[in-house]
């Protein structure tokens, strides 16, 4: 189990998370939704130390990993997928995959390129071309294939679907579903797109300006139809 407590952070004087808490359970998809600006961003940051919080915790499976050095991370078992699908392009599709094998916790799995290609045959079929040939559904593949490789227990997914055409935003998400079911990982999904997020989500948090202002089953969250105009532009 992931969970936050009172995590607040701040850049100078902009306060960007203000008493933050929610759970993601193991095995479940808990979206982080919000407007532009709400803080969904700094949290995934804040959470693998990249930003330094005020006061709070992050705690994975019982150990308090709050302030714990970035390069850490991935040996504690969390993976943190950053938006903008940064890849190395001059590299080859397989070669960027096993930059992700260079952390993990577990060392019988981690490095399973053979893995990620049966959850993304599209990247299969190309593991040997460079990364600059990619789409950008296939870049957003790649850098989850790459998370993969370190086989974490929880996975930091920032906006996945930022710029891609429905038709591929929905085949990401079905395979998140997938790999939540079958391989009992924790995702925690950062999404502006919320319709999408909370059709493949088991919980939701939403923000707004750094707090949170709604904390429950995605379905129920999907249902309310005040909380969606005012926070989930839908
Ligand atoms: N590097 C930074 N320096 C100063 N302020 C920042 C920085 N990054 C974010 N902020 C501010 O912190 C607040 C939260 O931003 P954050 O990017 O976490 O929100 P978000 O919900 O992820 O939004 P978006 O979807 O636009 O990325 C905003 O007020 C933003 O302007």
């Amino acid at each position: 189990m992931f969970e936050v407590r009172d995590l607040t952070a701040a850049y100078g004087p902009v306060t960007a998370l203000d008493g933050v808490s929610f759970t993601a359970p193991k095995a479940k998809v808990t979206a982080v939704l919000g407007a532009n600006g709400a803080g969904k961003t700094t949290l995934l940051r804040t959470v693998s130390g990249l930003v330094r919080p005020q006061r709070g915790q992050v705690v994975l499976d019982g150990d308090d990993i709050t302030r714990a050095p970035v390069e850490t991370m991935s040996s504690r078992g969390l993976a943190h997928v950053p938006e903008g699908r940064g890849v190395i392009a001059e590299l080859t599709v397989e070669e960027n995959l096993r930059l992700g094998a260079l952390g993990g916790a577990d060392r019988t799995r981690r490095g399973d390129t053979e893995r990620v290609y049966e959850l993304f045959p599209v990247i299969g079929d190309r593991r040997n071309a460079t990364a600059h040939v990619l789409s950008g559904g296939e870049r957003q593949m790649l850098v989850i294939g790459r998370a993969l490789m370190a086989a974490p227990k929880v996975l930091l997914l920032d906006e996945p679907s930022l710029g891609l055409a429905p038709r591929i935003v929905a085949q990401i998400l079905d395979l998140l579903r997938s790999l939540v079911e079958s391989e009992g990982l924790t995702v925690v999904l950062v999404e502006q797109n919320a319709r999408s997020a909370l059709s493949i989500a088991d919980l939701g948090v939403v923000l707004n300006l750094g707090t949170v202002v709604a904390n429950d089953d995605a379905a129920t969250l999907a249902d309310d139809v005040q909380l969606r105009h005012a926070y989930l532009g839908f």
